[in-house]
């Protein structure tokens, strides 16, 4: 499939732009950075003592903070869903853009872990110049205390020249200064915190063992703390006075060692002469000024949620339905969402600090005011949820009346939160491709065309729904049936397209329900011909713009979206809307 330049720039092109954005103020501050101390004078006899050392830690600890500021950004989970639902952001490209909030997480979080290293490893250099290039000439430039210091656990008597050792210890690494100083011991802790948390936060973790990614993950909180620490040792130092003391001047009392006795005569009235003795200050610390305001951010939205999400929701029904799924339907006070959208589950009974992300599967209307969820039970939360839900497995459901609501576990719902989903209604016509439970997000898009169709801007939605065995289907077969007869008395057969797939049968299944007959006309066997359908679209929506979702196995988002960007389908625009917990 050739690639469409059209189509990468309407699909890849915002989220390229942010990446160049970003890399570009990342060089920038490096490179301003890393030539103030190069080249600017309040840093002159620090550079000659510390060379590229200097540069390079100074240069890479500025990009640290910008990315330090940057990474809590993405996971203002709650704004970034304000700026998706108020529409503050009028720009379905820029609303777009959200959707890709996890990946600037990472990518900063990434930059913050390399620039780490360049950054300790630059100060290690400056440790050893710090001590091997002690200046006598400007005591108060010094970290070290004396040229190749020799650290002792004891104090030594000094004379004017030398010191001399009166304890018996072996000449110590003067890197030891790093384990004897506010920044040396807080760059370490920094650097065991980050490595920790990079490492619990690789795919494989999350997925096998949320829950030490989550515990390790919120070191971050005391990865700030130390952070402000570290910078205010105020171990590197500016010349204030360089206006009286012109870095490379020599104080007039003193002979130029490379001129001769006459023309050194002249130091009186050369350059050389300084008016005063060079004086020096510690570096003002700037992270602050950087974090302070994301990090005051962050904690704002975790106590909003915190209070929001506080009082537990009361469970009215748990149904079960086929292939391991189960139905919960929860009331809460004073919760809004919008069809799309997702909450975080949290069952003490279970984890007290697992979270787990599900999509609403019904949204509070003015008829109905339960929220609901479908969870696939596949995991060790899903089983002892579900066990804790309905204890006794023969039972099929259980729409318990109120009164008898203290037997369900306690239940904490946060949320809701913004995903790529809630823009289906935003196009004309839309493509929603479900792979099995992943077909969640899409229910509440279903139920809201149930409620009123006639309000959204869109025109036409193309319904494929692929599962594995034919009574998953049974999970929403009331919903598209229900949605399928609305339309037809409305007169909108079209409105709807409606293919289902069941990929694994052996052999021909039909759903055999009369009241079902509008499913079982549409069902195929296999897995769709995804380019087939993108054909067929693209031919009766010529030259028109299409948002693609999709949520299910990785192997359908990834077939769509390299079909989006590829050639398009008769003037047809693809726009590919990948459903992840952002
Ligand atoms: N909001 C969200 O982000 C949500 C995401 N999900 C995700 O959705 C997924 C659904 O899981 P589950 O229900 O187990 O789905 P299944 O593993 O049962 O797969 C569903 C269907 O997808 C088909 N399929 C897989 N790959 C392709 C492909 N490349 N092309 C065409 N069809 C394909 C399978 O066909 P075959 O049998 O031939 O493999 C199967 O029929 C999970 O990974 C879950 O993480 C679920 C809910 C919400
Ligand atoms: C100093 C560095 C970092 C800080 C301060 C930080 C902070 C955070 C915070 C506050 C959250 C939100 C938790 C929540 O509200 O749910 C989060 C989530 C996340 N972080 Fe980081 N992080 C850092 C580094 C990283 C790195 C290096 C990676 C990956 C390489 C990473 C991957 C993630 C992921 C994937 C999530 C989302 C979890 C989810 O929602 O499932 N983070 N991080």
């Amino acid at each position: 499939m050739a690639l469409s330049v059209r189509s990468w720039v309407a699909n890849e092109g915002g989220k390229h732009l942010v990446l160049v954005l970003w890399l570009g103020a990342n060089t920038l501050l490096f490179m301003r950075t890393f030539l103030l101390y190069y080249c600017g004078q309040q840093y002159h006899y620090l550079h000659q003592m510390l060379g590229l050392g200097l540069c390079i830690s100074r240069a890479s600890a500025a990009v640290l903070n910008l990315n330090c500021s940057l990474v809590l950004l993405p996971m203002c989970r709650s704004l970034l869903t304000y700026l998706r639902g108020t529409h503050t952001v009028t720009s379905r490209k820029a609303r777009r853009l959200l959707d890709k909030s996890k990946t600037f997480h990472v990518a900063c979080g990434v930059a913050i872990c390399v620039f780490s290293v360049v950054h300790v490893s630059a100060h290690l250099v400056n440790v050893v110049n710090f001590s091997v290039r002690y200046s006598e000439e400007f005591p108060s430039l010094n970290v070290a205390r004396y040229r190749g210091e020799v650290r002792c656990a004891h104090s030594h008597t000094h004379t004017h020249t030398q010191p001399v050792l009166t304890c018996g210890l072996l000449p110590q690494d003067p890197r030891l200064i790093i384990l004897t100083t506010v920044p040396g011991i807080t760059g370490i802790l920094l650097v065991l915190i980050l490595f920790l948390m990079f490492t619990a936060s690789s795919y494989c973790i999350r997925v096998s063992n949320y829950e030490i990614f989550w515990y390790t993950h919120n070191l971050f909180i005391v990865f700030y703390i130390i952070l402000i620490v570290h910078v205010v040792g105020g171990a590197l130092k500016y010349q204030t006075n360089f206006e009286a003391h012109p870095p490379g001047c020599l104080r007039a009392n003193q002979t130029n060692p490379d001129k001769t006795e006459e023309e050194s005569g002249q130091a009186e009235g050369d350059v050389w002469s300084c008016r005063e003795e060079a004086r020096f200050q510690p570096n003002s610390p700037e992270t602050w000024l950087w974090v302070s305001g994301p990090l005051c951010l962050y904690c704002a939205e975790r106590l909003y949620r915190y209070i929001r999400s506080n009082s537990p929701v009361t469970i009215v029904a748990v149904v079960r339905h086929p292939c391991d799924v189960i139905e919960l339907r929860m009331l809460k006070k004073d919760f809004n969402a919008h069809p799309g959208q997702y909450i975080v589950l949290n069952c003490p009974s279970v984890s007290s600090f697992e979270n787990h992300p599900f999509t609403l599967t019904a949204c509070p209307t003015e008829k109905k005011e339960t929220l609901g969820i479908h969870l696939r039970v596949v995991g060790d939360w899903t089983e002892r949820f579900t066990e804790l839900l309905l204890p006794d497995p023969g039972a099929e459901s259980e729409i318990l009346p109120m009164v008898q609501q203290r037997r369900y576990p306690k239940l904490y719902v946060d949320g809701p939160f913004g995903s790529s989903s809630q823009e289906v209604f935003n196009y004309e016509v839309s493509l929603c491709v479900a792979g099995g439970i992943g077909v969640t997000p899409f229910a509440c898009v279903l139920h809201a065309l149930l409620d009123g169709w006639r309000h959204f801007r869109l025109r036409r939605l193309y319904f494929v729904w692929v599962c594995r065995e034919l009574q998953s289907f049974y999970w929403f077969a009331e919903l598209l049936c229900a949605l399928h007869h609305k339309l037809w008395q409305e007169n909108r057969p079209d409105y709807l397209n409606l293919q289902l797939f069941v990929s694994q049968t052996d052999g021909l299944q039909n759903i055999s329900e009369e009241r079902y007959r509008p499913l079982s006309s549409r069902l195929m066997i296999g897995r769709p011909r995804w380019k087939l359908l993108f054909e067929e679209i693209g031919r009766t929506n010529k030259h028109k713009r299409v948002g693609v979702f999709c949520c299910g196995p990785k192997g359908i988002s990834r077939t769509l979206h390299r079909l989006c960007n590829s050639d398009r389908y008769s003037g047809t625009t693809f726009e590919f809307n990948k459903e992840s917990f952002s």
